[in-house]
Protein backbone atom coordinates (compact mmCIF):
# COMPACT_ATOMS: atom_id res chain seq x y z
CA UNK A 1 0.00 0.00 0.00
CA UNK A 2 1.27 3.35 -0.99
CA UNK A 3 2.38 5.49 2.03
CA UNK A 4 2.89 9.24 3.19
CA UNK A 5 5.98 10.04 4.96
CA UNK A 6 3.74 11.03 8.31
CA UNK A 7 1.90 7.06 8.16
CA UNK A 8 5.93 5.91 7.50
CA UNK A 9 7.27 7.60 10.25
CA UNK A 10 4.31 6.92 12.51
CA UNK A 11 4.53 3.15 11.92
CA UNK A 12 7.97 2.91 12.84
CA UNK A 13 7.34 4.29 15.84
CA UNK A 14 3.96 3.55 17.16
CA UNK A 15 5.17 0.85 20.51
CA UNK A 16 1.31 0.27 21.21
CA UNK A 17 -1.82 1.15 20.08
CA UNK A 18 -5.31 -0.07 21.52
CA UNK A 19 -8.58 1.01 20.51
CA UNK A 20 -10.02 3.83 22.41
CA UNK A 21 -6.63 5.24 23.54
CA UNK A 22 -4.26 7.35 22.35
CA UNK A 23 -1.10 6.13 20.39
CA UNK A 24 1.82 5.50 22.44
CA UNK A 25 4.70 6.59 20.09
CA UNK A 26 8.63 6.34 20.72
CA UNK A 27 10.69 9.52 20.68
CA UNK A 28 13.86 9.44 19.54
CA UNK A 29 14.92 13.09 20.39
CA UNK A 30 14.00 15.64 22.36
CA UNK A 31 14.97 19.74 22.37
CA UNK A 32 14.88 21.76 25.53
CA UNK A 33 14.74 25.26 26.51
CA UNK A 34 14.94 27.45 29.86
CA UNK A 35 11.53 28.54 29.59
CA UNK A 36 9.34 25.37 29.55
CA UNK A 37 11.65 22.80 31.00
CA UNK A 38 11.74 23.84 34.95
CA UNK A 39 8.21 22.72 35.45
CA UNK A 40 8.92 19.49 33.39
CA UNK A 41 11.72 18.80 35.73
CA UNK A 42 10.28 19.36 38.60
CA UNK A 43 7.48 17.15 38.15
CA UNK A 44 10.23 14.14 37.67
CA UNK A 45 11.90 15.22 40.42
CA UNK A 46 8.17 15.36 42.42
CA UNK A 47 8.14 11.29 41.66
CA UNK A 48 12.01 10.74 41.80
CA UNK A 49 12.26 9.95 38.34
CA UNK A 50 14.93 10.51 35.94
CA UNK A 51 15.55 11.57 32.15
CA UNK A 52 15.26 8.05 30.88
CA UNK A 53 18.14 8.45 28.65
CA UNK A 54 19.91 11.66 28.74
CA UNK A 55 22.09 10.85 25.40
CA UNK A 56 18.33 12.11 23.39
CA UNK A 57 18.48 15.20 25.14
CA UNK A 58 20.08 18.50 24.32
CA UNK A 59 19.23 21.67 25.82
CA UNK A 60 20.24 25.62 24.94
CA UNK A 61 19.46 29.13 26.57
CA UNK A 62 17.70 30.59 23.77
CA UNK A 63 14.62 33.06 24.95
CA UNK A 64 15.99 35.25 27.99
CA UNK A 65 19.60 35.25 27.07
CA UNK A 66 20.57 39.23 26.47
CA UNK A 67 22.18 39.92 22.85
CA UNK A 68 24.61 42.58 24.13
CA UNK A 69 28.17 41.86 23.89
CA UNK A 70 28.06 41.66 28.07
CA UNK A 71 24.94 39.12 27.53
CA UNK A 72 25.94 36.71 30.48
CA UNK A 73 25.90 39.38 33.17
CA UNK A 74 22.08 39.27 33.44
CA UNK A 75 19.74 41.92 35.29
CA UNK A 76 16.62 40.32 34.75
CA UNK A 77 15.78 37.96 37.68
CA UNK A 78 13.52 35.97 36.49
CA UNK A 79 15.55 35.16 33.13
CA UNK A 80 18.67 34.29 35.54
CA UNK A 81 16.43 32.19 37.76
CA UNK A 82 15.35 30.07 34.24
CA UNK A 83 18.79 29.99 33.38
CA UNK A 84 20.57 28.50 37.06
CA UNK A 85 17.59 25.81 36.75
CA UNK A 86 18.31 25.08 33.28
CA UNK A 87 22.08 24.24 34.43
CA UNK A 88 21.48 22.33 37.51
CA UNK A 89 18.73 20.57 35.88
CA UNK A 90 21.06 19.36 33.07
CA UNK A 91 23.88 19.14 35.38
CA UNK A 92 21.55 16.88 37.45
CA UNK A 93 20.41 14.33 35.06
CA UNK A 94 23.47 14.43 32.87
CA UNK A 95 21.90 16.58 29.29
CA UNK A 96 23.96 18.49 27.33
CA UNK A 97 23.49 21.85 27.78
CA UNK A 98 25.12 24.05 24.89
CA UNK A 99 26.27 27.05 27.11
CA UNK A 100 26.80 30.47 25.77
CA UNK A 101 30.34 31.39 24.48
CA UNK A 102 30.66 27.78 24.04
CA UNK A 103 29.97 27.47 19.99
CA UNK A 104 27.24 25.97 20.14
CA UNK A 105 25.01 27.91 21.83
CA UNK A 106 21.75 29.49 19.80
CA UNK A 107 17.86 29.24 19.20
CA UNK A 108 17.12 26.04 20.17
CA UNK A 109 14.94 25.57 16.06
CA UNK A 110 18.38 26.60 14.70
CA UNK A 111 21.23 24.59 16.60
CA UNK A 112 19.09 21.31 16.39
CA UNK A 113 19.68 21.01 12.25
CA UNK A 114 23.23 22.50 13.15
CA UNK A 115 24.60 19.95 14.96
CA UNK A 116 22.76 16.84 12.74
CA UNK A 117 20.34 16.27 15.28
CA UNK A 118 17.45 16.72 13.39
CA UNK A 119 17.21 13.83 10.87
CA UNK A 120 14.77 12.17 8.65
CA UNK A 121 12.24 9.77 9.69
CA UNK A 122 13.00 10.76 13.36
CA UNK A 123 10.45 11.61 15.84
CA UNK A 124 11.09 14.63 18.12
CA UNK A 125 9.80 16.57 20.49
CA UNK A 126 10.40 20.47 22.27
CA UNK A 127 8.33 22.33 24.65
CA UNK A 128 8.02 25.04 22.44
CA UNK A 129 5.43 25.64 19.46
CA UNK A 130 7.56 26.17 16.66
CA UNK A 131 9.25 22.93 16.65
CA UNK A 132 7.39 21.80 13.51
CA UNK A 133 10.85 24.01 12.32
CA UNK A 134 12.50 20.64 12.02
CA UNK A 135 10.14 18.87 10.05
CA UNK A 136 12.01 20.45 7.03
CA UNK A 137 14.40 17.56 7.46
CA UNK A 138 11.71 15.01 6.99
CA UNK A 139 11.36 14.14 10.79
CA UNK A 140 8.33 14.46 12.91
CA UNK A 141 8.59 17.08 15.23
CA UNK A 142 5.53 18.22 17.56
CA UNK A 143 5.50 21.45 20.05
CA UNK A 144 4.31 19.59 23.44
CA UNK A 145 3.52 21.12 26.65
CA UNK A 146 5.53 20.91 29.71
CA UNK A 147 3.33 18.66 31.34
CA UNK A 148 4.12 16.16 28.34
CA UNK A 149 7.60 16.95 27.82
CA UNK A 150 7.61 15.66 31.14
CA UNK A 151 6.29 12.24 30.43
CA UNK A 152 8.99 12.17 27.57
CA UNK A 153 11.17 13.03 29.85
CA UNK A 154 10.49 10.10 31.88
CA UNK A 155 9.27 7.52 29.66
CA UNK A 156 10.63 8.40 25.94
CA UNK A 157 7.73 8.58 24.76
CA UNK A 158 4.17 10.33 23.68
CA UNK A 159 0.85 9.79 24.19
CA UNK A 160 -1.06 11.00 20.84
CA UNK A 161 -4.24 10.55 18.78
CA UNK A 162 -2.87 10.29 14.69
CA UNK A 163 -3.69 13.47 13.46
CA UNK A 164 -5.00 14.05 10.01
CA UNK A 165 -2.30 14.21 7.42
CA UNK A 166 -2.79 17.24 4.88
CA UNK A 167 -0.79 18.15 1.52
CA UNK A 168 -0.16 21.45 1.01
CA UNK A 169 1.15 21.55 -2.61
CA UNK A 170 3.08 24.39 -4.16
CA UNK A 171 2.12 24.78 -8.16
CA UNK A 172 4.86 26.46 -10.38
CA UNK A 173 7.91 27.90 -9.62
CA UNK A 174 9.31 30.86 -7.32
CA UNK A 175 9.99 33.77 -8.63
CA UNK A 176 12.68 35.70 -8.30
CA UNK A 177 13.40 37.53 -4.95
CA UNK A 178 10.71 35.64 -3.68
CA UNK A 179 10.96 33.29 -0.83
CA UNK A 180 9.77 30.77 1.51
CA UNK A 181 8.94 32.94 4.22
CA UNK A 182 6.75 35.00 1.42
CA UNK A 183 5.19 31.07 0.68
CA UNK A 184 4.55 30.54 4.07
CA UNK A 185 2.57 33.60 4.39
CA UNK A 186 0.46 32.98 1.39
CA UNK A 187 -0.63 30.00 2.47
CA UNK A 188 -1.84 31.24 5.93
CA UNK A 189 -3.62 34.29 4.37
CA UNK A 190 -4.95 31.17 1.81
CA UNK A 191 -6.40 28.72 4.20
CA UNK A 192 -6.27 31.18 7.68
CA UNK A 193 -5.18 30.85 10.93
CA UNK A 194 -6.95 27.47 11.81
CA UNK A 195 -6.86 25.83 8.68
CA UNK A 196 -4.67 22.80 9.29
CA UNK A 197 -5.64 22.52 12.58
CA UNK A 198 -5.18 18.86 13.85
CA UNK A 199 -3.49 17.94 10.86
CA UNK A 200 0.66 17.16 10.16
CA UNK A 201 1.17 19.22 6.73
CA UNK A 202 3.19 17.42 4.24
CA UNK A 203 4.88 20.36 1.82
CA UNK A 204 5.23 19.15 -1.70
CA UNK A 205 5.73 20.16 -5.39
CA UNK A 206 9.08 21.52 -7.46
CA UNK A 207 9.47 24.65 -5.48
CA UNK A 208 10.26 22.81 -2.23
CA UNK A 209 12.46 20.48 -3.72
CA UNK A 210 14.36 23.55 -5.14
CA UNK A 211 14.54 25.46 -1.89
CA UNK A 212 17.70 25.13 -0.02
CA UNK A 213 17.30 23.26 4.35
CA UNK A 214 17.05 26.92 5.58
CA UNK A 215 14.42 28.13 3.62
CA UNK A 216 12.60 24.44 4.61
CA UNK A 217 13.21 25.40 8.12
CA UNK A 218 11.42 29.01 7.25
CA UNK A 219 8.56 27.10 5.58
CA UNK A 220 7.92 24.15 8.30
CA UNK A 221 8.72 26.99 11.00
CA UNK A 222 5.20 28.97 10.71
CA UNK A 223 3.12 25.38 10.23
CA UNK A 224 1.95 25.82 13.39
CA UNK A 225 0.69 29.71 12.66
CA UNK A 226 -2.00 27.67 10.15
CA UNK A 227 -2.88 25.76 13.08
CA UNK A 228 -0.83 22.35 12.04
CA UNK A 229 0.51 19.88 14.47
CA UNK A 230 3.49 19.72 12.40
CA UNK A 231 4.91 20.26 9.25
CA UNK A 232 7.48 18.57 7.18
CA UNK A 233 9.51 17.84 3.81
CA UNK A 234 10.22 14.40 2.30
CA UNK A 235 13.71 14.35 2.38
CA UNK A 236 16.00 14.33 -1.09
CA UNK A 237 19.95 15.05 -1.34
CA UNK A 238 20.02 18.81 -0.36
CA UNK A 239 18.75 17.02 3.34
CA UNK A 240 21.88 14.83 3.16
CA UNK A 241 24.08 17.38 1.73
CA UNK A 242 23.04 19.33 4.74
CA UNK A 243 23.67 16.79 7.10
CA UNK A 244 26.96 15.08 5.72
CA UNK A 245 29.49 15.91 8.46
CA UNK A 246 27.67 17.22 11.28
CA UNK A 247 28.17 16.45 15.06
CA UNK A 248 25.49 14.48 15.47
CA UNK A 249 25.09 12.90 11.76
CA UNK A 250 25.93 9.42 11.24
CA UNK A 251 29.61 8.55 11.06
CA UNK A 252 30.89 7.83 7.49
CA UNK A 253 30.82 4.24 8.26
CA UNK A 254 27.01 4.43 8.62
CA UNK A 255 26.33 6.91 5.68
CA UNK A 256 25.21 4.74 3.09
CA UNK A 257 22.85 2.89 5.08
CA UNK A 258 21.53 5.69 6.56
CA UNK A 259 21.16 7.61 3.67
CA UNK A 260 19.31 4.59 2.10
CA UNK A 261 16.91 4.42 5.29
CA UNK A 262 16.32 8.48 5.14
CA UNK A 263 15.28 7.58 1.44
CA UNK A 264 12.81 5.04 1.88
CA UNK A 265 10.68 7.67 4.25
CA UNK A 266 9.88 9.93 1.27
CA UNK A 267 6.15 9.48 0.63
CA UNK A 268 5.51 6.82 -2.01
CA UNK A 269 3.69 8.00 -5.49
CA UNK A 270 0.29 7.23 -5.10
CA UNK A 271 -0.01 8.17 -1.51
CA UNK A 272 -3.39 9.00 0.08
CA UNK A 273 -3.88 12.02 2.16
CA UNK A 274 -7.04 13.27 4.07
CA UNK A 275 -6.79 16.98 2.59
CA UNK A 276 -5.05 18.61 0.02
CA UNK A 277 -4.46 22.47 -0.99
CA UNK A 278 -2.76 23.48 -3.59
CA UNK A 279 -0.86 27.09 -3.60
CA UNK A 280 -0.19 28.59 -7.44
CA UNK A 281 3.20 30.63 -6.24
CA UNK A 282 3.71 31.31 -10.33
CA UNK A 283 2.83 35.07 -9.47
CA UNK A 284 3.43 35.54 -6.14
CA UNK A 285 5.33 38.52 -5.04
CA UNK A 286 7.12 39.31 -1.68
CA UNK A 287 3.81 39.04 1.50
CA UNK A 288 3.70 41.03 4.38
CA UNK A 289 1.06 41.12 7.38
CA UNK A 290 -0.84 43.93 8.28
CA UNK A 291 -2.80 42.70 11.27
CA UNK A 292 -2.41 41.78 14.42
CA UNK A 293 -2.28 37.56 13.27
CA UNK A 294 -0.19 36.00 10.43
CA UNK A 295 -3.45 35.37 8.41
CA UNK A 296 -3.89 39.32 8.00
CA UNK A 297 -1.40 39.41 5.30
CA UNK A 298 -1.41 40.36 1.49
CA UNK A 299 0.76 40.42 -1.18
CA UNK A 300 2.70 43.82 -0.97
CA UNK A 301 1.17 44.92 -4.08
CA UNK A 302 -2.52 44.47 -2.46
CA UNK A 303 -4.26 47.27 -0.53
CA UNK A 304 -5.31 45.90 3.68
CA UNK A 305 -8.83 44.57 3.11
CA UNK A 306 -11.78 46.08 2.79
CA UNK A 307 -15.25 44.85 4.13
CA UNK A 308 -14.38 41.10 4.28
CA UNK A 309 -11.36 39.97 5.57
CA UNK A 310 -11.14 43.60 7.35
CA UNK A 311 -10.46 43.72 11.13
CA UNK A 312 -11.12 46.99 12.79
CA UNK A 313 -9.55 46.40 16.32
CA UNK A 314 -6.81 45.39 14.34
CA UNK A 315 -6.30 48.37 12.65
CA UNK A 316 -6.93 50.39 15.30
CA UNK A 317 -4.25 48.93 17.32
CA UNK A 318 -1.71 48.66 14.07
CA UNK A 319 -2.75 51.99 13.28
CA UNK A 320 -3.56 51.85 9.69
CA UNK A 321 -6.94 51.87 7.44
CA UNK A 322 -8.73 49.90 5.47
CA UNK A 323 -7.71 49.64 1.56
CA UNK A 324 -4.31 51.47 2.41
CA UNK A 325 -2.00 50.24 0.86
CA UNK A 326 1.51 48.94 2.96
CA UNK A 327 3.78 50.73 0.43
CA UNK A 328 5.57 53.78 2.05
CA UNK A 329 4.36 53.12 5.57
CA UNK A 330 6.92 54.77 7.45
CA UNK A 331 8.96 51.86 10.42
CA UNK A 332 10.82 52.93 13.20
CA UNK A 333 12.42 49.53 13.49
CA UNK A 334 13.51 46.23 11.71
CA UNK A 335 14.22 42.89 13.12
CA UNK A 336 16.77 40.32 11.18
CA UNK A 337 16.34 37.26 13.31
CA UNK A 338 14.39 34.32 15.30
CA UNK A 339 14.43 30.53 14.46
CA UNK A 340 12.26 32.06 10.97
CA UNK A 341 14.87 33.47 9.91
CA UNK A 342 18.02 34.01 11.60
CA UNK A 343 20.03 31.95 9.96
CA UNK A 344 23.16 32.33 7.60
CA UNK A 345 21.49 31.92 4.23
CA UNK A 346 18.81 34.92 5.39
CA UNK A 347 22.03 36.93 7.18
CA UNK A 348 23.72 36.90 3.64
CA UNK A 349 19.99 38.26 1.78
CA UNK A 350 20.37 41.04 4.33
CA UNK A 351 24.25 41.43 3.79
CA UNK A 352 23.69 41.78 0.11
CA UNK A 353 20.94 44.37 0.64
CA UNK A 354 22.54 46.31 2.88
CA UNK A 355 26.04 46.37 1.10
CA UNK A 356 27.35 49.99 0.38
CA UNK A 357 23.86 51.28 1.77
CA UNK A 358 23.30 52.94 5.12
CA UNK A 359 19.42 52.57 7.15
CA UNK A 360 17.52 55.73 7.12
CA UNK A 361 18.28 57.95 10.17
CA UNK A 362 15.36 57.23 12.07
CA UNK A 363 15.48 53.10 12.17
CA UNK A 364 16.75 50.82 14.37
CA UNK A 365 18.05 47.90 13.06
CA UNK A 366 19.08 44.51 14.97
CA UNK A 367 20.39 41.51 13.22
CA UNK A 368 20.36 38.50 15.84
CA UNK A 369 21.99 35.50 13.82
CA UNK A 370 20.52 32.51 15.41
CA UNK A 371 23.44 30.79 16.54
CA UNK A 372 26.79 31.17 17.63
CA UNK A 373 27.85 29.02 14.59
CA UNK A 374 25.62 30.97 12.31
CA UNK A 375 27.51 34.14 14.08
CA UNK A 376 30.48 32.99 13.64
CA UNK A 377 30.13 31.88 9.78
CA UNK A 378 28.65 35.83 9.02
CA UNK A 379 32.05 36.87 10.39
CA UNK A 380 33.82 34.76 8.78
CA UNK A 381 32.27 36.38 5.32
CA UNK A 382 32.29 39.65 6.42
CA UNK A 383 29.04 40.06 6.55
CA UNK A 384 28.71 41.99 10.06
CA UNK A 385 30.97 44.35 8.53
CA UNK A 386 28.77 45.14 5.86
CA UNK A 387 25.96 45.30 7.94
CA UNK A 388 27.68 47.14 10.78
CA UNK A 389 28.70 49.94 8.48
CA UNK A 390 25.01 50.14 7.15
CA UNK A 391 23.99 51.19 10.82
CA UNK A 392 22.53 48.06 11.74
CA UNK A 393 23.11 46.85 15.51
CA UNK A 394 24.75 42.85 14.70
CA UNK A 395 24.17 41.17 18.05
CA UNK A 396 24.69 38.07 20.26
CA UNK A 397 22.77 35.03 19.27
CA UNK A 398 19.50 34.42 20.99
CA UNK A 399 15.38 34.52 20.42
CA UNK A 400 16.10 38.83 20.84
CA UNK A 401 13.02 40.57 19.55
CA UNK A 402 11.02 37.65 18.66
CA UNK A 403 8.91 37.67 22.08
CA UNK A 404 9.47 40.44 24.54
CA UNK A 405 11.01 37.83 26.94
CA UNK A 406 14.32 39.52 27.25
CA UNK A 407 15.91 43.17 26.95
CA UNK A 408 15.56 43.36 23.56
CA UNK A 409 11.97 45.17 22.96
CA UNK A 410 10.25 47.24 20.39
CA UNK A 411 8.69 50.65 22.22
CA UNK A 412 5.26 51.47 22.59
CA UNK A 413 3.55 52.74 19.45
CA UNK A 414 6.68 51.60 17.36
CA UNK A 415 6.33 50.19 14.32
CA UNK A 416 8.85 47.01 13.61
CA UNK A 417 9.37 45.31 10.30
CA UNK A 418 10.43 41.80 11.22
CA UNK A 419 11.45 38.90 10.19
CA UNK A 420 9.68 36.37 12.70
CA UNK A 421 6.68 34.41 12.66
CA UNK A 422 3.98 36.20 15.14
CA UNK A 423 2.57 39.84 14.81
CA UNK A 424 0.28 39.25 17.87
CA UNK A 425 -0.32 42.58 20.04
CA UNK A 426 2.69 43.34 22.25
CA UNK A 427 4.37 40.49 20.33
CA UNK A 428 7.84 42.46 20.38
CA UNK A 429 6.98 44.35 23.70
CA UNK A 430 4.40 46.14 25.02
CA UNK A 431 2.14 48.04 22.67
CA UNK A 432 4.61 47.41 19.43
CA UNK A 433 3.15 46.61 16.24
CA UNK A 434 4.68 44.13 14.16
CA UNK A 435 4.76 43.58 10.34
CA UNK A 436 6.07 40.12 9.22
CA UNK A 437 8.16 39.78 6.06
CA UNK A 438 11.30 38.23 4.41
CA UNK A 439 14.39 39.02 5.12
CA UNK A 440 14.79 40.86 2.14
CA UNK A 441 12.10 42.99 2.32
CA UNK A 442 12.62 43.77 5.88
CA UNK A 443 16.20 44.91 4.73
CA UNK A 444 14.82 47.09 1.93
CA UNK A 445 12.90 48.55 4.02
CA UNK A 446 14.93 49.67 6.66
CA UNK A 447 17.11 51.37 3.93
CA UNK A 448 13.97 53.32 2.53
CA UNK A 449 13.07 53.87 5.92
CA UNK A 450 9.27 52.59 4.90
CA UNK A 451 7.92 49.73 3.90
CA UNK A 452 9.12 48.63 0.05
CA UNK A 453 10.23 45.64 -1.96
CA UNK A 454 12.34 48.19 -3.86
CA UNK A 455 16.23 48.53 -2.87
CA UNK A 456 16.43 52.20 -3.00
CA UNK A 457 19.16 53.44 -5.22
CA UNK A 458 19.78 56.36 -3.89
CA UNK A 459 20.69 57.25 -0.21
CA UNK A 460 22.84 58.59 2.46
CA UNK A 461 26.05 57.09 1.53
CA UNK A 462 25.91 57.57 -2.40
CA UNK A 463 24.65 60.76 -1.71
CA UNK A 464 27.53 62.26 0.35
C1 LIG B 1 8.35 30.66 25.18
C2 LIG B 1 7.84 29.55 24.31
C3 LIG B 1 7.03 28.62 25.15
C4 LIG B 1 7.09 30.06 23.08
C5 LIG B 1 6.54 28.95 22.20
O1 LIG B 1 6.15 27.88 22.62
O2 LIG B 1 6.48 29.13 21.03
C6 LIG B 1 7.99 30.95 22.23
O3 LIG B 1 9.06 30.27 21.70
C7 LIG B 1 7.19 31.62 21.15
O4 LIG B 1 7.65 31.65 20.02
O5 LIG B 1 6.09 32.14 21.44
S1 LIG C 1 12.90 32.75 17.98
FE1 LIG C 1 10.83 33.35 18.49
S2 LIG C 1 9.50 31.80 17.66
FE2 LIG C 1 11.56 30.96 17.72
S3 LIG C 1 11.67 29.87 19.65
FE3 LIG C 1 12.47 31.94 20.01
S4 LIG C 1 10.68 33.10 20.69
FE4 LIG C 1 9.88 31.22 19.78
Amino acid sequence: MALNIVEKIWQQHVVNQQEGFPDVLAIDFALLHEVTSAQAFQMLGDRGLGVHDPRRFLATIDHSIPTRSDRQRITDPQARAQIAALRENCQRQQITLCEPDSGGQGIVHVIGPELGITQPGMTLVCGDSHTATHGAFGALAFGIGTSTLAHVMATGALLMNRPGIMQVAFHGELPQGVYAKDMILRLIADIGIDGATGHVIEYTGQAVRDLSMEQRMTLCNMSIECGAVAGLVAPDETTFRYLKGRPYAPPDAQWQQAVEHWQSRASDPGCGYDKTVTVDIRQLTPMISWGTNPEQSIAIDQRIPNGPGSDQAALNYVGLKEAQSLTGVPVDWAFVGSCTNGRIEDLRVVASILNQKTIAPHVTMYVVPGSEAVRQQAIEEGLDQIITRAGADFRMPGCSMCLGMNDDQVPAGARCISTTNRNFIGRQGTGSITHLASPATVAMSAVAGHITTQLTTMNQQEAS
